[in-house]
């Protein structure tokens, strides 16, 4: 059977993870540019995982500049099979409270400065985003989460905006009022449409640090108490992490939603069309649909 190989992808607050035996961070080399750092690898209970910091360890990469595609391809190389994503997020509903965290299900993406697909002229392809997140990944993280002792929501809309600044008072009144989002972060997007495209299944996890612009009862975000509600916070969170290993297990099923097979319809360009240095390029992310 196929074994498990847990992909973190740690946001701001989060730049190791502790415990791992035989942990060692590594350099891999992708054909997409440089990965945002070294990777951590280890095992955890007898699973395989491997920890990647989004900004890089001191935090020096903003939300436009992180290598999405990098990142992603790297993590495939590395045989990653299940890739969580851990964000500081702020919050557009009153009772997901500072602290809280939300497994997010969907996304509005309102990015527009990234690249955000692997394919392009010489290999096209599609896949679906209806689903964006795998909800086998997502029970295993909410039940980490409870384990943990955390106030922990299932489901949830993430806006992703592009940033660096915080939203002004009427893009969150409108985020949260028209839109219905839950959630805003500057990340997960196109970390998640990525993660599909490289067959990975992928769960996000928001750690709620604040509540954004639109709370008449809460001043302006700033990154102070975003830092002092993540530090409040990570004990639980690492207790979460050490947690997940064991609820996946090391041995894996195919995703029963198919995110490990996403690609299978989806290439659309001849094979006589196809561009050879794309192809080649994707050897890690689209080898097994392009043989
Ligand atoms: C530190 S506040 C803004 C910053 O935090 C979040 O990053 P991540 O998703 O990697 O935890 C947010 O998206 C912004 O990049
Ligand atoms: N309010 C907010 N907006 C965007 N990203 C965030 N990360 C943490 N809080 C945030």
């Amino acid at each position: 059977m196929a074994q498990t190989k847990i992909g973190i992808i740690g946001g701001s607050g989060i730049y190791e993870i502790e415990g791992l035996e035989d942990a060692r961070w590594v350099t891999v080399d992708s054909p997409w540019g440089a990965p945002s750092d070294e990777i951590l690898t280890g095992r955890l209970d007898g699973v395989e995982l491997a920890f990647l910091p989004r900004h890089g360890r001191g935090h020096y990469l903003s939300p436009t500049d992180v290598p999405y595609r990098a990142n992603i391809d790297a993590l495939k190389r590395l045989g990653v099979t299940d890739v969580i994503s851990i964000s500081a997020c702020g919050s557009f509903r009153e009772e997901l409270a500072p602290g809280d965290f939300v497994i997010v299900d969907q996304f509005i993406d309102r990015t527009f400065a990234r690249d955000k697909s692997f394919f392009g002229t010489g290999c096209v392809a599609h896949v679906s985003m209806a689903h964006p997140t795998c909800s086998r990944l997502g029970d295993a993280c909410e039940a980490a989460a409870k384990a943990a002792g955390i106030t922990v929501h299932r489901g949830g809309t993430y806006l992703a905006m592009e940033g660096p600044q915080f939203s002004s008072l009427a893009e969150s009144k409108m985020y949260r009022d028209q839109w219905g989002a839950d959630v805003i972060g500057m990340t997960n997007m196109p970390e998640a449409k990525l993660a599909r495209e490289a067959e990975l299944c992928y769960a996000s996890v928001a750690m709620i640090t604040d509540y954004d612009s639109w709370h008449p009862d809460h001043g302006e975000v700033d990154v102070t108490q975003i830092i002092a509600t993540l530090t409040g916070n990570a004990e639980k969170g690492r207790e979460k992490v050490r947690r997940l290993p064991a609820l996946l297990g090391a041995e894996r099923a195919p995703c029963p939603q198919g995110c490990d097979h996403a690609l299978e319809f989806a290439v659309m360009t001849a094979p006589e069309k196809r561009d050879a240095d794309l192809v080649a390029k994707l050897d890690a992310v689209a080898g097994r649909v392009l043989g």
